[in-house]
């Protein structure tokens, strides 16, 4: 018989967003929604301002699995102030980050079976001195995973997409791309569905950067230059890699149905066919660290935190998937 999982860790992101109330609906459906046993990490408050459910602090995750049906469990990291739903803070974002990185330590220790993410806001980050694009740049870091070597894949029921570069402006891109970078984008997501998704022989297409993938070099040259190399060298090295591919016709069902995952030249070009398909369900989850870690693909939702109208879908499915991801992971090593 298998040994049961540790508990998976989830930080709940900024206390005024809907990361608190979005974990604590998952709890109170967790039954319904199918989730194994998981401990919050974050602020007590941002959780007992918008929900008057019952909640266990824990120190331990050892403590989880027994107080999980009486209350939700919470590792405590309680941010300087009062939280308010929808009104961020310096002390919420410093707050969101100490979340964050205790649970990225409890997932590297093997105490917690992996680690979710609740939303946190890029801005305010930054505004406290946060150097990385955003969570998944960090959480490689404190792997000690170069981030270029991590694939942020956003998944839903029919549709994986990996973007090769992240956060940056889009008048960047062109010069951030390179075949290395692809190449090395390419190898942690085929890695990544052989080891999480166990997709023995997965298959790749690459997208190009210009309209109709560059239409032979008339509307842009990064095909040509940089995306066909980075192709022809993952080929070599036995990989099923097609591309570059038009951006624009590679999403529709039947294109969708010849691949296990697109990866795609910037952020929106893979995350606006992800979120138009499967905003409700989408997980975003880095491929390539020695931990599993994922998280839902919605942001703060500042716009309607503390109104009881967000949908914890998105964070179920996460929390599901990284159980999935663990359990396949703690099997095939
Ligand atoms: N993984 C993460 O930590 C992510 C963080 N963000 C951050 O979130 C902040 C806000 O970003 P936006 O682009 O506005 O995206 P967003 O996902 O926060 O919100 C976009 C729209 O969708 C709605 N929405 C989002 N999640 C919802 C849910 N679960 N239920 C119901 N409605 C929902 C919001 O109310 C809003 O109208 C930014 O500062 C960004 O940095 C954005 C995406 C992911
Ligand atoms: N748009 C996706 C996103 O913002 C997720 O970023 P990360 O914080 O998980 O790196």
């Amino acid at each position: 018989m298998n040994s049961p999982l540790p508990p998976l860790a989830v930080s709940l992101g900024d206390p005024a967003g809907i990361g608190p109330e979005v974990v604590a609906k998952c709890w109170d459906s967790r039954h319904a929604l199918g989730l194994p046993p998981f401990v919050a990490v974050g602020d007590p408050r941002s959780l007992s301002e918008i929900w008057d459910g019952p909640i266990a602090i824990v120190t331990d995750p050892r403590e989880v699995a027994p107080a999980f049906d009486q209350g939700l469990p919470l590792l405590a990291v309680a941010a300087a102030g009062a939280s308010v739903a929808g009104q961020p803070t310096t002390a919420g974002a410093h707050c969101s980050l100490d979340s964050l990185e205790l649970a990225v330590g409890l997932a590297r220790s093997g105490s917690c079976a992996a680690v979710v993410t609740g939303p946190v806001a890029k801005h305010q980050l930054y505004a406290i001195g946060f150097t990385h694009p955003g969570q998944t740049e960090f959480v490689a870091e404190r792997c000690g995973v170069s981030p270029g070597n991590v694939a942020m894949m956003l998944a839903g029921p029919t549709l994986r997409t990996v973007p090769v570069t992240t956060h940056v402006a889009l008048r960047d891109v062109p010069d951030m791309l390179s075949p290395a970078l692809i190449e090395a984008r390419a190898r942690a997501t085929l890695r990544g569905l052989q080891r999480q998704f166990g997709i023995e022989e997965p298959r790749l297409a690459v997208a190009g950067l210009n309209p109709h993938a560059g239409e032979n070099g008339a509307l842009g040259r990064e095909e040509i230059e940089l995306i066909a190399p980075a192709i022809e060298t993952l080929r070599a090295e036995g990989w099923l890699v097609e591309g570059p591919l038009p951006a624009d016709t590679m999403f529709h069902a039947s294109a969708r149905a010849r691949y296990d995952a697109a990866l795609c030249m910037y952020h929106d070009q893979a995350l606006i066919p992800l979120k138009a398909l499967h905003f409700e369900e989408g997980v975003n989850l880095t491929l390539g660290l020695p931990i599993v870690r994922t998280a839902p693909d919605h942001g703060t939702a500042f716009d309607i935190a503390g109104e009881d109208r967000a949908d914890p879908r998105a964070m179920a499915a996460a929390i599901r998937m990284a159980a999935s991801c663990a359990r396949y992971r703690a099997l095939n090593g």
